[in-house]
């Protein structure tokens, strides 16, 4: 199974973790060199490689005198905005000589949200692989306000994956896998080859990240793993504070933990829907509607609507929730919340006689709406970010 998930590999996003290529003392040039170096062997391979590093805040923070987290959000940014130029350096200064273009291509959560941005971000990440140049993808921290941060570069990681529709997802970190327990504080702990499907056990055994430098621990790597499965990609989850373990992973041997995709893909515009697009409000339905929508595969009609929350814009995403507040759906609304509240609870054929105008019958087109189910409940936990 693990060979014929690789064999089908020609696109694959790799996240490394600041707690790989950096110490305290900033960069660690030799593992970046590592790294690169098994890079520069898959390209040659033919494979598409698409790079999302974190480190900038690690490359920096000793330019301020910190040491471990910095200990504020402008500290951060400022770490970031000395460091991201570092580390895009340390990665020219390996991939150069190795006949090899980088790229750097900072992201934030807003530019993902908007669908124009979104077709933009990856028009540009299409056109520089078609050149064959590396992107090196990072959050932007420096400018980006802490509610529309992805968190972690792990979700940016898997959201990457969605966008380039990449078939494997590889997150190198200082650990060699997912373990049973965390295995600093279990020396016993287990590692799991191969993951089919992310249960509440497997969850369970994610822990948070015992480093000064890294975020999310595997809680994070897991949600990233889920993720991409639904957009048909496979997660590897290796070790990249030891050298050769990309190139042994695609010579089949047993190393890291490989997610396996999930059997349904979920197409990309959908997959953004359910998580890349940020809620704006959400809709409350009666029994009706909820059930025309998950037992029939119905769009909304303004009909069903009995209750909405927050200041929407046409196009925003919501939450659609039944009589209870249980959220049923994501999905995209053709209507703005002021225009939505003189018409919710009126048949469709009322819409123009209220509005003076109609941009269509549905308030949410099935195209543009993605069921809870399809999301799973690991997902459904993981709203901190989405
Ligand atoms: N079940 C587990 N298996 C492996 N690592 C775990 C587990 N639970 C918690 N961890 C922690 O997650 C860390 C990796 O995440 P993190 O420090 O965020 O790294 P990165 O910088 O690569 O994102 C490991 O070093 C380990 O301390
Ligand atoms: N954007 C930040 C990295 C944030 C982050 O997710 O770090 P990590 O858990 O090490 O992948 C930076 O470049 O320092």
């Amino acid at each position: 199974m693990r060979k014929d998930i690789l064999a089908s590999v020609r696109r694959l996003v790799i996240k490394i973790g600041s707690g790989v290529i950096s110490t305290d003392q900033g960069l660690d040039a030799a593992r970046i060199a590592a790294i690169c170096e098994d890079v520069d062997t898959l390209l040659r391979r033919g494979y598409e490689i698409i790079l999302v590093s974190s480190g900038a805040v690690a490359a920096g923070k000793k330019e301020l005198g910190i040491d471990g987290r910095p200990p504020s959000i402008p500290l951060r940014q400022a770490a970031a905005a000395i460091g991201q130029s570092r580390l895009m350096r340390a990665y020219k200064e390996q991939l150069r000589p190795r006949g090899h273009l980088v790229a750097q291509v900072l992201l934030t959560r807003d530019d993902l949200n908007n669908r124009r941005r979104y077709l933009n971000a990856r028009n540009t990440l299409m056109t520089l692989l078609e050149h064959r140049v590396i992107p090196i993808i990072n959050e932007n921290d420096t400018v980006v306000v802490e509610e529309l941060r992805f968190g972690d570069n792990d979700n940016l990681s898997a959201m990457t994956a969605n966008l380039v529709e990449a078939n494997l997802l590889v997150i190198l970190s200082d650990v060699d896998g997912l373990y049973d327990r965390d295995p600093g504080r279990h020396p016993d702990a287990r590692l799991l080859h191969e993951v089919e499907r992310i249960t509440p056990e497997i969850e369970a055994m994610a822990g948070e990240s015992a480093s000064k430098l890294g975020t999310g621990g595997m809680v994070t790597k897991l949600k990233a793993a889920q993720r991409a499965s639904l957009c048909g990609a496979a997660t590897v989850i290796l070790n990249g504070k030891k050298t050769g373990q990309l190139l042994r992973l695609f010579a089949g041997e047993p190393v890291g933990t490989l997610f396996r995709p999930a059997p349904g893909k979920m197409a990309a515009r959908k997959h953004w829907i359910a998580f890349t697009k940020k809620p704006q409000g959400s809709l409350r339905l009666d029994e009706g509607a909820a059930r025309a929508l998950t037992a029939q595969g119905k769009s909304l009609l303004p009909t069903g609507i009995i209750g909405m929350e927050g200041r929407f814009e046409r196009g925003d995403a919501v939450r659609i929730c039944d009589r209870q507040g249980r959220e049923l759906a994501r999905g995209i609304v053709n209507y703005a919340h002021d225009e939505l509240a003189r018409i919710m609870g009126r048949k469709t054929f009322d819409i123009e006689a209220v509005l003076g105008y109609k941009y269509g019958d549905e308030i949410v087109h099935r195209d543009d709406l993605v069921l809870d189910r399809d999301r799973t409940r690991a997902m459904e936990e993981s709203d901190d970010h989405s």
